[in-house]
């Protein structure tokens, strides 16, 4: 029970002391966010990525300073519960007139749980479900931007008013030609209110602050008329013939916002005053987005892992089914269950792997980190790592107990460890990620439905030729798979594929590639083993062949596309690029879209033959 009086002289030192670290977080990293305008407007690439990597460590870092503290200044650890109820008081007494209340709570439960042991008992001292709301928050100073600003347009003053939108941030770089882009994003616009009467409330609603990633800075709204609302964003790159900027592309609608902001992706950088009035606005542009990926891709990570976990509990609350294996072929390393109503996977490092598997729990942690921290090009799915998660044991199935006891007995607990007397059980260190179709599987059903079948037919053909596009992006990200197997990709909601093995992942410019060496004798060319010597690293691109292309379907399609992922010089000149210092484009939308390709850059949109903009109009969507 909470105390009536605030009697304790230290509570409100370390409320306060605690609310001080969280600032100074927020501080640094809106600061990190807001430089990333300047890193866009001076082409400074290497320093975004570094960014982005570098700016994933800074919690802990702050919750770290902010635990030595209390327990320097305060002996914070040994403070009563009496004390730690007072300080829960006084912080929610902080937290009211806070502008990233959501945020500062979950610093909160970050510190306190360090100090304090978790245990149910402790669900009193931290933010369960949030104290203070989140809803219409405004920074009112005078110098403060607001979340969005709005734009009145008619018919005839569009044009002027895309310019004044992408005016008003600001860019400290010139445009190669603005109204000429204006011109194309008002034709894609025009496309779509053509034969729509625009009514009283017809306007452009429009973020305060420039969405920064990799080599692209995005605009991102939504167009109201009557009761329709139509998401967009407007990526602006710098022309790599003039140096200049240019808007690249108008993308629209949900499926097209989903595919922006996957969570394939890295983080986003955004100066945000209030990031919940952003997450607000954004899920208005996509509802079925869950929230905690919106923070995620906001580089929110923390809220996003306490929001998917409140999610979680939630859905186990209203829900009866049994955590199972996962179907799929099961993993050396990872043992992987799922429960079938909810869209995640859960992973955990076995204790044994066979002998091909030369690895260690350390290093499988360190390839996943570096997949989180490196550019994710829409092609490896992020996980969110977490330790002693506790789930009901009567929602297991006895085969899966089984199975982690048998692989991965280290990690796991079975016992009612809060007294509550439902007996639980706790994976000591576990990683979560998004549930797709496994492609082996994927390809299975196809073949399965026989490839006489159109579908099936076509099925195969998409998964293979996105297969390719998925190790190619990766390949211009500087990353080698490692195990390249169908098993280790799936398919997406929108038919996108997307890695998830890592623990063989290598950077592209640490391996070697290398041909197969012709045999000297008869006796090395009979041989059914490797006889030539393979240092670690090396990779032999034409030997991929016979462990994925087994199938013919698979094979013709392959050999049509993507051919070149046998051959050792694909892989060799990209190493040499990348060694270089190129670093790549990434374009979280299909080539097809970019005004580039749907326009010839030199003349006006509004001069174009009429065939060429409606042919924009049917182009493909980019799947998420
Ligand atoms: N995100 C996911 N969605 C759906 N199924 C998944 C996902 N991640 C893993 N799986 C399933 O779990 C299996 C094992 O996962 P994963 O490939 O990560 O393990 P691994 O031990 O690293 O595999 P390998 O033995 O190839 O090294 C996959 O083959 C797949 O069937």
């Amino acid at each position: 029970m909470f105390p009536q009086r605030l009697d304790s002289p230290q509570a409100y030192d370390i409320a306060k002391a605690m609310m001080d670290g969280f600032n100074r977080h927020y501080r640094l990293f809106r600061s990190e966010s807001a430089r990333a305008k300047h890193r866009f407007e001076t082409a400074d690439w290497h320093g975004q990525q570094r960014a982005q990597r570098e700016r994933i460590e800074f919690y802990d870092l702050r919750v770290k300073e902010c635990v030595m503290r209390l327990e320097k200044e305060f002996k914070a650890g040994a403070q009563p519960m009496n004390v730690w109820h007072q300080v829960k008081l006084h912080y929610i007494g902080l937290l009211v007139n806070h502008l990233q209340p959501e945020l500062a709570e979950t610093f909160f439960n970050s510190v306190t749980t360090k100090i304090l042991h978790r245990t149910h008992f402790h669900n009193n001292f931290i933010f369960v479900r949030p104290a203070v709301s989140t809803e219409y928050i405004e920074n009112d100073e005078p110098a403060a931007k607001p979340t969005y600003r709005a734009y009145y347009p008619t018919r005839e003053t569009l044009l002027p008013t895309i310019v004044s939108i992408v005016e008003n941030f600001n860019l400290q770089h010139g445009f190669e030609d603005l109204p000429r882009d204006a011109a194309y994003v008002l034709e894609a616009i025009g496309e779509r209110l053509a034969q729509v009467k625009l009514r009283a409330n017809f306007q452009i609603q429009v973020l305060s602050s420039l969405f920064f990633r990799n080599k692209g800075a995005y605009v991102v709204g939504k167009i109201i008329n009557g009761f329709i609302e139509l998401p967009f964003a407007l990526p602006v790159l710098h022309s790599p013939r003039s140096g200049k900027l240019l808007i690249d592309a108008a993308l629209f609608g949900e499926d097209d916002l989903q595919a922006l902001f996957s969570f394939a992706r890295a983080y986003f950088m955004v100066d945000m005053d209030v990031p919940s009035a952003y997450v607000q606005f954004l899920r208005s542009l996509m509802p079925r987005k869950p929230r905690n990926e919106l923070y995620n891709a906001l580089g929110l990570a923390k809220q996003g892992k306490t929001l998917f976990y409140r999610d979680f509990l939630f859905h186990l609350r209203h829900s009866t089914d049994s955590f199972r294996i996962a179907p799929g072929i099961k993993g050396m390393v990872m043992l992987v269950f799922d429960l079938p109503s909810f869209p995640y996977v859960f992973k955990l490092i076995k204790d044994y792997y066979p002998l091909q598997k030369d690895t260690t729990r350390e290093q499988i942690k360190g390839k996943y980190l570096l997949v989180k921290q490196h550019d994710r090009v829409g092609r490896m799915a992020d996980t969110q790592e977490y330790s002693e998660v506790a789930f009901p044991r009567a929602r297991f199935d006895d085969e899966l107990i089984a199975e982690i006891e048998k692989f991965a007995p280290s990690q796991l607990e079975i016992s009612d460890r809060d007294g509550d007397g439902q007996v639980e059980v706790i994976i000591k260190h576990l990683y979560i990620e998004r549930r797709m179709i496994p492609l082996n599987i994927y390809l299975q059903e196809a073949f399965d439905a026989g490839l006489d079948n159109a579908s099936a037919r076509g099925q195969v053909e998409g998964a293979v030729i996105e297969y390719g596009n998925a190790i190619k992006d990766m390949v211009a990200a500087n990353i080698f798979p490692g195990d390249m197997l169908w098993k280790n990709f799936g398919v997406t909601r929108q038919g996108k594929v997307v890695f998830y093995d890592y623990d063989e992942i290598e950077y592209l410019s640490d391996c070697n590639f290398r041909r197969v060496p012709t045999p000297r004798n008869e006796e090395e060319e009979m041989s059914g083993e490797v006889w030539y010597p393979v240092g670690p690293r090396d990779v032999f691109p034409e030997t991929f062949a016979p462990f994925l292309l087994g199938n013919d379907a698979v094979r013709e399609v392959f050999m049509k596309h993507h051919a070149d992922l046998l051959d050792v010089a694909f892989w060799q000149e990209h190493k040499e690029r990348i060694q270089a210092g190129h670093v790549h484009d990434v374009f979280p939308y299909e080539r097809e879209r970019r005004f580039s390709r749907l326009y010839a850059r030199s003349t006006s949109a509004r001069d174009l033959p009429v065939q060429d903009l409606a042919e924009s109009h049917l182009s493909r969507k980019e799947p998420d």
